[in-house]
């Protein structure tokens, strides 16, 4: 642990009493008889026919003023039934009512003998309410009020507490008819009941009094530990964050075990919620961020047989944890990271995992001090040995200097740090999205560590990848920002600098860029041209299209070297060096636009493309991308003339050249047979059947052939006539042992040719038409 770490884990361990002004919680009900005088029973949950006996029999709640006692509905409107008429009996009430005290007092943070006296019951039907006040000391030794909610069906109704700044609204229904809510706290703090807007509250009022002599507890109250604590951050927001040993961010481990679904500040427990109340305006002193979040280590590793070789457990690990057959053998495996954000104002950040160190732990030991979430073993399987996953989770209040927000997000990855982003742009917005706002200020000193920071992520820039479009999300936010220093060292640090660049990003590129001046812009569009064309040739293309006809107004020749590079990286046949993708794909409208950008930059350079392009073809195939790319190029308002019709004579010469070719319908059965039949791996008798199908094939007059062999022999004609894309039909006759294989002949090669000569007739005619010199 770090001076810094140590120094405000010995603050917060003043916050040495736990407890906050008020508790709340719930308790298991087993039904106790209710009894109240002049009404009968009471069924619980309250049924509705009740509510008005119950009001008949109870007075209104007058209050106190002075000397005098007076009843005014419109300061409070309740009606109050006296102790000695309500009879409450039940084997398990009483030890309910224990339960609810100790949880009440806990949560107080009182210790010593404490006591419950009934003092009346309320009755709130609809339009009944509580205004702000403070109980009055009742009794003896009183120090709180306990408030215990018997179950009944209403809307409206909350408990709002104050106390020193703080405030909470409790809603004191419990969902189960099983369950018993109540809340207490110091009889100093103001609390009220809003109206209850149907069905009706019914509630015991209890003054909790000390048993024994001496002063009365007070609620707590850590102004000292706040300020200290306050400073200690400040301490650190001033630090320079250059050095190793100052913490990006501090994590203090909790004392109370949560789940991710019941996290939430206002659930925090005890000893926690008294941490929080003081850390809470602490970090608001001291300009630090704070979040409520998840910390995990995820353990893997080998698992060993148990036996009583075993080995010496680690001091957190439960003698009852492990499965009965396996024990935890070497951790290999470890990753740690935050997560399930929230701010103290509750709202849920989408915020992915961060990961943390160790140092930046506070009470690091309590990491390990619960059991494992979670623990799998896994049998061993084939070769690879028994192995377990383990989890161990705790929440925490993770902080770091505003200021430092960025440095302190920058390990969580690109990610991360686009969420966060988002977030503040979003808070820009909601506060009226002007520039030189505070938000704006904020946002823009954000985005400048992200930049800074920028890791290239892996995904993202592989073609082949759904990449997550991080540059575009980036650039989305820099528009709105409207700074061009940004943009420029966006752009300098990230598709120039960096390899997250992708074909979707151009359009918010180009965006961006725009909103510089037209000669810096310029500069940087060729410098990612010339960077990236290798790699990127498709986006590289796109980009240098769309860019033309702004930056290119006084000429092409700042272009030059990255339309040579474009050129390059057509012309290039294999994988670029040092990336692990295969050679680029393109579809016929990224054809197109690599062909028109480097045409439009220099004919001579279009002019080889061109040649590259005929020269490839696998990868430019002339039905599907070559004369398809013609026909787009034609209709685009932007090709190069010369350049097009140089592809279109040459698309042109290819389909004369196949039209020359004499096509006409076999005169006789006989049929290609180009396939060989000394497969040194195939068995004698599939060398003899090849050589017959041979002769079927070659024979004039044969037009089928019965084949009667074992599977496997059948098979192995079978793949024969599918690899060489035989002219003949086969069908397995099913009738008799073995099979039957027949062979029927087609004219499937000629028919071919006629739909192919088809479509050069189709396309030749196209291509002609075509006007392509403008
Ligand atoms: O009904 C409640 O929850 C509060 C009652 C109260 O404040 C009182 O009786 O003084
Ligand atoms: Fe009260």
């Amino acid at each position: 642990m770090t001076d810094l770490n140590t120094q405000l884990v010995s603050i917060l361990n003043r916050v040495q009493r736990p407890g906050s002004f008020y508790a709340t919680g719930k308790a298991d009900l087993a039904m106790p008889r209710l009894e109240v005088e002049g009404v009968g029973n009471i069924a619980l949950p309250l049924l509705p026919q009740q509510i008005s006996p119950l009001v008949q029999v109870a007075e209104q709640a007058p209050y106190g003023k002075g000397e005098e006692t007076l009843v005014d509905t419109t300061v409070r409107k309740t009606w109050q039934i006296a102790p000695d008429k309500v009879h409450i009996s039940g084997k398990y009430w009483q030890t309910m009512l224990d339960d609810i005290v100790t949880q009440a007092v806990d949560g107080l943070g009182v210790s010593g003998e404490v006591h419950a006296d009934l003092y009346k019951m309320l009755v709130y039907d609809a339009g009944s309410f509580f205004v702000n006040h403070r109980d009055t000391e009742k009794a003896d030794g009183m120090f709180a009020t306990l408030i215990v909610a018997l179950p009944a069906v209403y809307t409206g109704g909350e408990l709002r507490i104050e106390h020193a700044g703080h405030n909470v609204s409790l809603n004191l229904q419990a969902d189960d008819p099983s369950e018993i809510s109540f809340a207490a706290f110091y009889a100093d703090c103001i609390h009220e009941v809003l109206p209850i807007t149907s069905g009706c509250r019914l509630v015991l009022v209890y003054n909790l009094c000390r048993s024994g002599k001496g002063e009365l507890p007070q609620p707590p109250d850590y102004q000292r530990e706040q300020m200290q604590a306050a400073a200690c951050l400040k301490q650190w927001v001033t630090m320079e964050h250059t050095g190793e040993d100052i913490p990006l961010k501090l994590v203090y481990l909790l004392e109370h075990a949560y789940t991710p679904e019941g996290l939430a500040f206002d659930a925090l427990k005890n000893g926690d919620a008294a941490i929080a109340s003081v850390m809470i305006p602490a970090a608001e002193q001291a300009d630090c961020d704070l979040y409520l979040a998840l910390v995990s280590v995820e353990e893997s590793g080998y698992a060993e047989y148990g036996g009583s070789y075993g080995r010496k457990k680690r001091y957190w690990e439960d003698d009852d944890e492990d499965d009965d057959d396996f024990e935890i053998g070497e951790v290999t495996e470890e990753e740690q990271y935050i997560s399930h954000w929230q701010t103290p104002q509750g709202v849920v950040s989408t915020m992915g995992h961060l990961p943390f160190e160790n140092e930046e732990l506070c009470l690091p030991n309590r990491l390990y001090s619960l059991a494992a979430d979670a623990l799998h073993f896994h049998e061993a399987t084939g070769n690879e040995g028994a192995s377990f996953e383990r989890t161990y989770r705790r929440a925490a209040l993770v902080m770091w200097p505003r200021v430092y927000r960025a440095d302190a997000l920058s390990v969580g990855g690109v990610d991360i740090n686009l969420d966060y982003l988002a977030h503040l742009m979003a808070d820009w917005q909601a506060a009226g999205g002007a520039s030189a706002q505070p938000q704006w200020q904020e946002a823009l000193h954000f985005a400048k560590g992200v930049i800074a920071n920028w890791e290239d992520t892996g995904s993202g820039w592989h073609p082949s990848l759904p990449g997550a479009p991080y540059l575009s999300r980036l650039l989305s936010h820099l528009l709105l920002l409207a700074d061009t220093h940004l943009i420029e060292a966006a752009v300098t640090r990230i598709p120039i600098g960096g390899k997250s660049y992708q074909r979707e990003d151009n359009l918010p590129l180009l965006a961006a860029l725009a909103l510089l001046p037209d000669a810096p812009a310029r500069q940087l569009l060729a410098t990612l041209l010339e960077k990236r064309a290798a790699d990127s040739l498709a986006a590289c293309g796109q980009l240098l299209r769309l860019a033309l006809p702004r930056y290119a107004q006084t000429g092409t020749e700042p272009f030059l070297p990255a339309a040579q590079a474009l050129l390059e990286s057509l012309a290039n046949t294999q994988p670029v060096t040092g990336s692990y993708r295969s050679i680029e794909r393109l579809t016929v409208e990224q054809v197109v636009d690599v062909l028109i950008a480097i045409g439009n930059v220099d004919e001579g350079l279009g002019k080889q493309a061109v040649v590259h392009l005929l020269a490839q073809r696998q990868r430019f195939p002339m039905d599907e991308r070559l004369i398809p790319a013609v026909l787009l190029a034609a209709q685009a308002s932007d090709h190069p003339p010369v350049v097009l019709a140089l592809l279109q004579q040459q698309c042109l010469a290819y389909l004369e050249s196949c039209l020359s070719l004499p096509l006409a319908a076999p005169t006789d059965w006989t049929r290609e047979a180009s396939f060989e039949c000394s497969s040194s791996s195939w068995r004698k008798d599939n060398n003899a059947d090849c050589e017959a199908l041979k002769r079927f094939m070659l024979d004039p007059q044969e037009t089928s052939w019965n084949f009667a062999a074992a599977e496997d022999r059948r098979n192995a004609l079978g793949r024969i006539v599918q690899q060489a894309k035989l002219d003949v039909d086969i069908t397995t006759i099913k009738s008799g042992r073995p099979y039957t294989l027949r062979f029927v002949k087609t004219q499937a090669s000629y028919e071919r040719n006629v739909a192919q000569r088809q479509r050069d007739e189709a396309n030749r005619e196209r291509l002609l038409g075509l006007r392509v010199d403008g």
